[in-house]
Parts: structure tokens; C-alpha cells; sequence
């Protein structure tokens, strides 16, 4: 990093590069921190040049503060992070994985530094959930490094076979194999079940013939948690377990499996592909399931590129908007999709807003081999019964 700046001054400014735990520039009462690029200095200067003139004497100053090895380090990441967005935006991803920080648009000092901060508000709600999501890992990162983790696994109960249970199911009962979410509550529809007990659920729908289980573990927006899908898997649930996460870093798949799931959920509205390879393969290696889940053509044709992708999900609801469309379901599996999808025997799961035998029947007809239901069945007061109503029949063993 450059060293330090100085022009002849009437007022000192100082930035420093100094970044949050998730690398992320942070802004600090005691004044401005943040980290900055060749590209933001550049700015910078180029600003503080423009106020210059403005200034009495002609000259301000602008100094740099801790650039040792470490800020530097920093700085290149959060650099690199900035590439990434660029990357995934080039694929049509708009979510972006960090704000693109800078200060408040309002910030009065001794300068007024008006950086580029634009855009440092989620653009929706799954960006806002990403951002949170980023933070969140950082912090239980440094409490568990990914070394101590993967000494955990030795620990970890067995993966399951997710995908050989949804086939089976849907062989044994000619109806698409259910994935049944248990969810306490969601941005879209707040508080689904006051009485949450979530053994006692999963035991439910177990009981009423779902082939497999999906388990919310995000506190914040879902009120779920780690602790659910670990006392599910200990207490003997014999269905394998989708840890239902809004996946960011690697080091999140390591922590799922250590807490008992046999699948993981990859957003490709979140992930650019390289990221999808990648934890496909890591995925593979802990003999994980990856559910990868689209929204459109776009995410649907991206993923369908990707080699060796087993499971994909196809969400009728657009977690940006909350909008639900069953017919999504229809569209991403007509014409040549479907075709490839055939050919490669991807099992395809239909996800969201499904609550009747006639949905039921609708998005098996247009292909998929399993359901993920969350609301209708959760909702039940005995979740059993919410899966025969579903059906339009029993599915039980
Ligand atoms: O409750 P529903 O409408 O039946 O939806 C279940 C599930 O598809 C939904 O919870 C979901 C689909 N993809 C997600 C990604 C993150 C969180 C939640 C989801």
C-alpha cells in the first residue's frame, strides 16, 4: 500500500485501513475507517485536489495510517471481494456477497468526503439476509477455524444417502418423494407455528412418509438453528437431513455435516459458478447432497453447465420479491432444460408454495421427482395429517 500521502494542510484527515471481521470497511465514531483500493485512493486524491483549490491556502492533507503487512492483506481481500461481485454480476447475479462500503452519505468532518457509498442498503431481502449471513460466519469462524472443524468430523454421524431416499420414495409411492421443512418462520410469512417443537415435528412427518427432512438453521430471519438440526439427527430420525442455509463460504459445508446433514443448499442467485463447482466437489468429498437452487432460465442454464450437479431445486418463490408461481416450476423444465435434465438424470425438486393434491399433481406432470414443502404441512397441528392432505392420500410406509 502506499505510504503516506501528504499535502500542505489546514486540516488533517486521516483514513485508515482497518477492516471489520468480515473484512468488511467499517465506519467508526471516533472517525473514518475504511479500507482503501489503489482505485478508491486514486479518487480520493483526485478529490481532495479538487477541494484544494477550494481551501484558503491551497492545500490540504491526506495521510495513511496502518499499512502494515496486515492491513495490506486486508486491503487485497477486500479488493478481491470487490472482483468477485464483478464476477458474479457478470453471470446475472445482482445479490452481492459484502456492501461496497465506504462512508455514510451524510458524513460532515473536517472534510466532507463524499465517497462512493451508493448502494451500501441491500438491494432486497436475500442481499440483506447475504450480508447478515457474511458477518455471522466471520465470527463463528473465529471461534471454530476450519482445522478444528475437520477434526469435529470424525465425530460427525455418517452422511446419508438424500438423493437414494427421495428415488426410493418416489418409486414406492408413484408420487414426487417429500422433503418436508421444518420451519418456525420465514421473512414472507412471519411466525408459522407458535408451539415449535422441532423433534416432535420431524418425528411427524417422518410418520407420514416424507423421504426426507429440510431443517432451517438460519436464527435471524427463520428462527431456526444449528441446535434443531442436531437434536433431530440425535434423536433418531431415520430420514436424512437438508441443512437449509444461506451458503456463503466453504467452511459453512464443513460445519453442517458436522452437525449431522446429509445435504446442503447451494443459491445459485448467491453463488457464481466457480463457487457451485467448488462446493460440489467439497460436498462430494464429505459424501454430502447438494441441492442447487434456481429461480429462472438464466440460474437454471448456469448450473445445468456445471458438471457433476446431481440435484437441482427449483424455487417457485422469488426470494428477492417473496412473489410465489407455481408455473415457475413448468417453464425452467420445458424444451431442450428438460431434455438435458433427462439426459444427465438430474433429480429436479419443485420448492415453495405448494399446498393441495391438484399442486401436487401439476409440478410432477411438469417433471420434477420430489417436493419441498415448508408452510402447508408446518402449519398443521398435527403435521401428519398435513402430508396426507397434501398428497390426497397416505404415503406412509
Ligand atoms: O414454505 P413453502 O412455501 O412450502 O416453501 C418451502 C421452501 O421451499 C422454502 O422455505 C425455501 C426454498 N428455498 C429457500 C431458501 C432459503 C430459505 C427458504 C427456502
Amino acid at each position: 500500500m502506499e505510504a503516506v500521502m501528504s499535502f500542505r494542510a489546514t486540516s488533517r484527515v486521516s483514513f485508515q485501513a482497518v477492516s471489520s471481521l468480515n473484512n468488511r470497511p467499517k465506519f467508526t465514531s471516533s472517525g473514518m475507517s475504511l479500507p482503501i483500493s489503489r482505485t478508491l485512493m486514486v479518487e480520493q486524491k483526485c478529490r481532495i485536489r479538487a477541494q484544494q483549490s477550494d481551501s484558503k491556502d491551497g492545500s490540504a492533507t491526506l495521510s495513511t495510517v496502518g499499512d502494515s503487512e496486515g492491513d495490506a492483506l486486508k486491503i487485497k481481500e477486500w479488493e478481491v471481494a470487490r472482483l468477485q461481485d464483478e464476477i458474479a454480476a457478470s453471470q446475472g447475479i445482482r445479490i452481492r456477497r459484502r456492501p461496497p462500503t465506504g462512508p455514510p452519505l451524510h458524513y460532515v468532518g473536517p472534510f466532507e468526503f463524499p465517497l462512493q457509498n451508493e448502494g451500501n442498503t441491500p438491494c432486497n431481502i436475500l442481499e440483506e439476509i447475504v450480508w447478515n449471513k457474511d458477518v455471522e460466519v466471520s465470527q463463528r469462524k473465529e471461534r471454530r477455524p476450519l482445522s478444528v472443524l475437520k477434526k469435529a468430523l470424525e465425530n460427525a454421524p455418517p452422511a446419508r444417502d438424500f438423493i437414494g431416499a427421495l428415488r426410493e420414495a418416489n418409486l414406492r409411492t408413484g408420487l414426487p418423494g417429500l422433503i418436508a421443512e421444518v420451519k418456525k418462520a420465514s421473512p414472507s410469512r412471519g411466525v408459522l407455528r407458535e408451539n415449535f417443537d422441532p423433534v416432535e415435528i420431524a418425528r411427524a412427518y417422518e410418520k407420514g412418509g416424507a423421504a426426507c427432512l429440510s431443517v432451517l438453521t438460519d436464527e435471524k430471519y427463520f428462527q431456526g438453528s444449528f441446535e434443531n438440526l442436531e437434536a433431530i439427527r440425535s434423536a433418531g430420525i431415520k430420514c436424512p437431513l437438508l441443512c437449509k442455509e444461506f451458503i456463503i463460504d466453504a467452511w459453512q459445508i464443513y460445519y453442517a455435516r458436522s452437525k449431522g446433514a446429509d445435504a446442503i443448499l447451494l443459491i445459485a442467485a448467491v453463488l457464481p459458478d466457480l463457487d457451485i463447482r467448488y462446493m460440489t466437489q467439497i460436498c462430494k468429498m464429505l459424501g454430502l447432497a447438494a441441492l442447487v437452487e434456481v429461480h429462472d432460465e438464466r440460474e437454471m442454464d448456469r448450473v445445468l453447465g456445471i458438471d457433476g450437479i446431481e440435484l437441482i431445486g427449483i424455487n417457485n418463490r422469488d426470494l428477492g420479491t417473496f412473489e410465489v408461481d407455481i408455473s415457475n416450476t413448468k417453464k425452467l423444465l420445458e424444451g431442450e432444460r428438460g431434455e438435458m435434465i433427462r439426459q444427465k438424470d438430474i433429480i429436479v425438486v419443485g420448492e415453495s408454495g405448494l399446498f393441495t393434491p391438484a399442486d401436487i399433481a401439476y409440478v410432477q406432470q411438469a417433471g420434477v421427482k420430489a417436493v419441498l414443502v415448508g408452510e402447508s404441512i408446518v402449519k398443521q397441528s398435527d403435521p401428519t395429517k398435513g402430508i396426507t392432505g397434501l398428497f390426497g392420500k397416505d404415503i406412509s410406509f
